[in-house]
């Protein structure tokens, strides 16, 4: 489904005329299989959310590539509506200018589905992420957070998305709002068999939603593991920081 072959990304380091470049992802590979939720835990700075913007083809690789069901993530047509993205900054995801209902038909427009067709999906995707018709009219600054991630989450499914990247989805929730939007996305995977890519410090939430989870570290794959075997990693490195996330 989606598939990462020996990824490489750098940026530039210091300043202007600084020709030094950081080497922040290092010849990743992975497979995220049909409906699968796979988990990419590491500390911060390690290069997770670089990874994300690299899977859902907004930045480019210096080597390697990604490909959804075999086709190039960076041609725009091969990933408009078939990937789709929740970040963790929900306040600045949404248009301040734009009430619900424009926000959730944004990319809908962008795939030239016409108004009426448009609008009479806003209600269902409203209802499927728990909202009631009520809040088409509402502007993000008159939702809750937990309310505002959820019409993010409408938005990123109203294309049905193969895949969707959740970079820290969750993260800026109260703990209780937490809980009930992993719940929403884990009824939703399984409605729209979409596959995650569920980038998170969080391990609880990952050892709820996540088949899969990958230890990231220093920009490369320390190790990957099934959810079920998350206590019997292998490496040093791995047992440490689960330890340390679990204790937070
Ligand atoms: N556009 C950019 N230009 C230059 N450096 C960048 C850019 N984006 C990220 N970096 C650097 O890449 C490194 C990895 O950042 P990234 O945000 O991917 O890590 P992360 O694992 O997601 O961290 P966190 O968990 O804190 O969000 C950092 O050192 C960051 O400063």
């Amino acid at each position: 489904m989606l598939k990462v072959k020996e990824v490489e990304k750098s940026y530039k380091k210091g300043g202007f005329l600084s020709k030094e470049r950081q080497q922040i992802i290092r010849n990743v590979s992975f497979e995220c299989g049909r409906g699968e939720c796979l988990g990419i835990i590491g500390e911060s700075g390690s290069g997770k959310s670089t990874l994300g913007r690299l899977l859902l083809g907004i930045e480019k690789p210096d080597h390697g590539n990604v490909l959804l069901e075999g086709k190039s993530i960076l041609r725009r047509t091969e990933r408009l509506g078939r990937i789709s993205a929740v970040f963790q900054d929900y306040t600045s995801s949404i248009n301040p200018f734009f009430t619900v209902e424009e926000a959730i038909m944004e990319p809908l427009t962008a795939q030239k589905q016409s108004q009426q067709e448009q609008r009479s999906k806003v209600d269902l995707l409203l209802d499927q992420v728990g909202l009631n018709p009520s809040y088409k009219g509402k502007y993000a600054h008159e939702l809750s957070g937990g309310e505002a991630q959820r019409v993010c989450i409408a938005r990123a499914i109203s294309t049905a998305p193969k895949c969707m990247v959740l970079d820290e989805a969750i993260s800026s929730l109260d703990v209780s709002v937490q809980v009930q939007v992993l719940g929403t996305l884990k009824e939703l995977k399984e409605l729209y068999k979409m596959s995650y890519i569920f980038i998170t410090h969080d391990i609880q939430a990952a050892a709820y939603i996540c088949d899969r989870i990958i230890i990231f570290r220093d920009g490369q794959i320390e190790e990957t593991v099934p959810v079920q075997q998350l206590k019997h990693v292998r490496s040093d490195y791995a047992k440490k920081l689960l330890d340390s996330l679990i204790t937070l």
